[in-house]
């Protein structure tokens, strides 16, 4: 059993002027997979390494399991790391590699016979203990990597982008693998990743981060659906919701070129009980909303706009269209089957009932 907890987690480096890590807070049950995302710099790995003890805490308590871990030397903490370079040594076999901190550790050899064949099965990897890490592929490397974690019988596994050497395919592939090995060794993992699609395909809950700070924790869904802010909406999905600023009035969405969208009733109430008339707002939505089919073009009709077609890209059984409306670039995602080339006017229609309201100053969302 491993619950983590981190109270007001603060990093500054030497020599630093600023906080690399402002004010973190988080606390992660027991078995859960949390994923750490956030672009390049925004803090992820510090937070790791500050959980390895491989980083000094600036600030706050870290607890594992209600007890306090900030000064309990690394070896002490009951936890495995898995990094993006494998670290294996190259002129031991993968038996070795996997067994090498048990033998450091005098465990006897029965036993580490016993962990690392288990481990070996776990993994799928029972037939190459033999070989050299020379001899294995990326896919394969990883998994030793794995191995050497998984044989400690850690109570909190860390991977830092250990995926990041590996090709797209092998990507997807030793993901759905992680997920299966997580559900056998049941161990408080954190994942970090700057890849949201990682992230939304691995973790119990995301952990969304940027400059030092927490933006928002959720299920994939919920961040998906409810994000707090413009930051999370515009991270969290691919393509990136579109987002278009405009006066709230009136029950309309009117830009400084003139577009107009007629806004839902439901929606145009809680702008107008929360003092948004005449104010800027951003209207965000996602691809999967903005609609080319004639019955969404009879349904959505109050919302229909012309645009022009700059990119169409073909990506199997849907089509990214990457649309011009006014000013506004506009990303529509439809059937492959209505598939348009550049440079053509076509009509879209917006549901907006689908879309999010952020305040433009805060950019936190108001519905
Ligand atoms: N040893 C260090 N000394 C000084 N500053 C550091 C050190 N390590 C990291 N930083 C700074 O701290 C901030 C957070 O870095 P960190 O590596 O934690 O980010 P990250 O989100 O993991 O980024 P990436 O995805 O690129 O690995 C960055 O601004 C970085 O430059």
């Amino acid at each position: 059993m491993a619950e983590i907890r981190l109270e007001h987690i603060k990093k500054t480096y030497p020599h630093m002027d600023t906080p690399s890590v402002t004010d973190y807070n988080l606390a992660i049950h027991d078995k859960e997979f949390i994923v750490f995302v956030g672009p390049s710099g925004s803090g992820k790995s510090t937070v790791l390494r500050m959980i390895a003890g491989l980083e000094e805490i600036s600030g706050g308590e870290f607890y594992i399991d209600g007890k306090l871990m900030n000064d309990v030397s690394p070896k002490d903490r009951y936890i495995a790391m898995v990094f993006q370079n494998y670290a294996l040594y190259p002129h031991m076999t993968v038996y070795d590699n996997i067994g090498f901190g048990l033998k450091l550790r005098k465990m006897p050899k029965d036993d580490i016979e016993k962990r690392v064949h288990n481990a070996a099965k776990i993994l799928g990897i029972e037939d190459y203990l033999d070989r050299k890490p020379a001899d294995l592929s990326g896919g394969q490397r990883q998994r030793v990597a794995m191995g050497r974690a998984i044989v400690r019988d850690a109570k909190v596994l860390l991977m830092d982008e250990p995926l990041s050497n590996l090709d797209a395919k092998l990507r997807v592939e030793i993901r759905a693998e992680i997920t299966k090995i997580h559900k056998k060794i049941n161990a408080t993992t954190i994942y970090v990743t700057h890849d949201q699609t990682e992230a939304m395909t691995l973790a119990d809950r995301i952990v969304i981060i940027d400059r030092g700070d927490i933006q928002q924790v959720g299920t994939p869904q919920e961040l998906y659906n409810e994000p707090k802010n413009i930051f999370v909406a515009t991270f969290i999905g691919m393509p990136s919701m579109n987002l278009i600023t405009g006066k709230y009035e009136a029950g309309m969405l009117i830009t400084e070129d003139g577009l107009r969208f007629m806004v839902p009733d439901g929606m145009s109430k809680v702008l107008s009980s929360n003092h948004y008339s005449g104010k800027n707002v951003v209207f965000g939505i996602r691809s999967e909303d903005v609609l080319s089919e004639q019955i969404a073009l009879d349904t959505y009709s109050d919302n229909v706009v012309t645009a022009k077609v700059n990119i169409a890209e073909l990506m199997g059984a849907d089509s990214m269209l990457y649309t011009e409306i006014g000013t506004h670039e506009l990303i529509a995602r439809v059937n492959a089957r209505d598939y348009h080339q550049p440079g053509e006017e076509i009509k879209l229609a917006l549901n907006m009932s689908k879309g999010h309201f952020f305040d433009q100053e805060t950019t936190t969302r108001i519905l």
